[in-house]
């Protein structure tokens, strides 16, 4: 068995040395081969496609948080290659929400030698940028932003632009046309949502599925938002949003008109301004490894 893996050296400000070393390990055991490719942060996914071409994997493990995990899942759109996550980010919402064990042993057991496999959807946003997680505008992606701009990581600084954004929250004016229908909404944020929670647990959408070609619009309407403070700040007990507080629409296709513009995120990653985002389900898009064996089933 061929392994690549895709690691970003500085996720979650963790050294990954000793991971290295244990999958190294772990791969001889197994007669296979590794090969190492260290995101740099600039052009990485030309880089990737270089060093899958170079290597030719069986498997390509994304080593780092869910910024990595979309990086390598892009790049596999079409190719036949599977990717399994090892999760060592800040925050690892794709990981929790395809069971992945976040201790290291444990994870590298499943990205080696479970033949389980999803095929997981993408959302392509503006025709340009893929998500697989979770995008959105209004305060959450405040909170990205102020993050990003801050250069800092980690749960804590977090939890701070959370605060911080809350307080400043506005409504904003949607005007969404969903699978050919046409709602006018207000809100506090809009969230495209392929999975079902943030990496801080915070369940936005319960209804959602990552292989059913299908995405969520998620509309948070009130302050009672405000609760989620709690959850942010613990990591520990997922909480769901006030149900009444969110409107989930359902579709394939969807175009999200705001009259000013609004800074979107995408999976952690800060993306622009806009006043218009177009989002489309990309079924099946990509062969993810699970656990042989998961609780949930997609
Ligand atoms: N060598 C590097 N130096 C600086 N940034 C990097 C490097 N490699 C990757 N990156 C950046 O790391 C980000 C992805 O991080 P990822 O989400 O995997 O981990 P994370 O610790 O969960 O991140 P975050 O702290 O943003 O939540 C991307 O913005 C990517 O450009």
């Amino acid at each position: 068995m061929k392994v690549l893996a895709v690691i970003n050296p500085i996720s979650g400000d963790t050294d990954k040395s000793d991971f290295i070393t244990i999958l190294s390990s772990e791969i001889e055991k197994r007669n296979g081969e590794l090969s190492l490719y260290y995101t740099s942060g600039e052009n990485d996914d030309l880089k990737l496609l270089e060093a899958i071409n170079e290597s030719k994997p069986d498997r390509i493990l994304a080593v780092g948080g869910d910024g990595t995990m979309l990086m390598v899942a892009r790049n596999l759109i079409n190719r036949s290659q599977k990717m399994a996550i090892i999760p060592m980010g800040s925050a690892n919402g794709m990981a929790t929400e395809l069971e992945i064990p976040i201790n290291l042993r444990d994870a590298i057991e499943v990205a080696l030698d479970s033949s389980n496999t999803l095929k997981l959807d993408l959302i392509l946003i503006n025709g340009r940028h893929y998500g697989i997680h979770i995008g959105d505008v209004g305060v959450n992606a405040q909170i990205v932003e102020g993050f990003e701009k801050e250069g800092s990581r980690g749960m804590l600084s977090y939890a701070k632009h959370f605060l911080n954004a809350l307080q400043e929250a506005e409504m904003i004016k949607f005007e969404i046309l969903a699978d050919g229908k046409t709602y006018f909404r207000e809100g506090y944020m809009l969230a495209f949502a392929n999975a079902q929670k943030y990496g801080t647990g915070i369940i936005l959408n319960p209804k959602g599925k990552l292989t059913d070609g299908r995405f969520e619009i998620c509309i948070v309407k009130d302050k009672s938002f405000e609760s989620i403070i709690s959850a942010g700040l613990t990591k520990l007990s997922p909480f769901f949003v006030n149900e009444d507080s969110v409107e989930v629409i359902s579709c394939k296709r969807a175009t999200v008109k705001m009259e000013n513009s609004q800074t979107l995120q995408v999976d952690g990653e800060v993306l622009g301004k806009y006043t218009d985002i177009e989002a489309e389900a990309v079924r099946n898009a990509v062969s993810i490894i699970v656990p042989q064996k998961r609780i949930s089933l997609f």
